[in-house]
């Protein structure tokens, strides 16, 4: 995904200047890319009795949101954390407020961000009782050094940060319970034999792909995993190239779908690897 809206005379220009030093180019020409933004809001079965209205003004709300930031000379990881946090306060999608539950009834949300100039990302797994993971990947990435956090490691950097921590009865919609009573206990099957709309029956993981004035890329992704996954499981989502890539010099992706077929192929960095030899996905 690259968007280039430039003149004859602009490459030319540009090239000049990236030989010399690219960040002069940048502040003396100043925005030399449309800022853009995608959002998606998974892969999901869609529940079809209800209307797809909210859903929609969800993740339009979500990419008018991430894209006012790079209006205003926001970053592309500033605006893919931006996008993605408002779906995880929406709680008809599976990510922060509205995560499906694990087999315990738990929530634990895995969620990744990776900033496309340096390839650096933030990344955390099965975190417990935190409202935007977006936010607290970003932080993480700008933090410290690592890249993927986990466990009581994770807990206890969101108290270091100061991230306030939100209590179960936050992040469980009654639709979660729902699905969750339904596939756990409903009819006593194992996870693995029940059907995909019992599995998902709200939307689904959420995601954005983000290019700014700058034409650096980013790419976010945030879930809470499949319904009565084992306690501990981790997705695709927070793996690096598998839930999300992003490389400047390319585009940026963010993954949905069934996590253990997505890293089998490391679905993300595959894609960008495609786009650069310019081939269709
Ligand atoms: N629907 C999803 O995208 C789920 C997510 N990829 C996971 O496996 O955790």
């Amino acid at each position: 995904m690259l968007f280039l809206k430039l003149a004859p005379f602009d490459y030319f220009v540009l090239f000049l200047h990236w030989v010399v030093n690219l960040k002069r180019v940048k502040r003396v020409r100043g925005p030399m890319f449309e800022p853009a933004i995608i959002v998606h809001g998974g892969c999901g079965v869609y529940p079809r009795e209800e209307s797809l209205e909210p859903f929609l003004a969800g993740v339009k709300d979500a990419a008018l949101q991430g894209h006012a930031l790079l209006s205003r000379a926001g970053s592309a990881v500033d605006a893919v954390e931006a996008a993605v946090s408002v779906l995880e306060d929406n709680p008809l999608f599976n990510s922060g407020r509205g995560s499906v539950l694990n087999l315990d009834g738990q929530v634990e949300m895995d969620a990744i961000v990776i900033d496309g100039q340096t390839l650096g990302s933030g990344a955390v797994c099965g975190l417990r009782r935190c409202a935007n993971p977006a936010w607290y990947t970003l932080r993480f990435h700008f933090q410290t050094r690592h890249c993927l956090l986990t466990g009581a490691g994770a807990q206890e950097f969101m108290r270091s940060q100061g991230i306030p921590e939100v209590p179960d009865s936050y992040l469980v919609v009654p639709r979660r319970r729902l699905a969750w009573e339904k596939t756990v206990l409903g009819d006593q099957r194992s996870p693995d034999t029940a059907t995909a709309s019992e599995l998902s029956p709200g939307c689904d993981t959420v995601g954005a792909v983000a290019m700014d004035a700058t034409g650096n890329v980013a790419a976010a992704t945030s879930t809470g995993g499949t319904t009565a996954k084992l306690p501990g499981r981790v997705g695709d989502s927070p793996i690096i190239g598998a839930g999300a890539y992003a490389d400047s010099d390319v585009g940026a992706v963010s993954t949905t779908g069934d996590g253990e077929s997505i890293m089998k192929v490391c679905l993300a960095r595959r894609t960008v690897e495609l786009l650069e030899q310019s081939q269709t996905v």
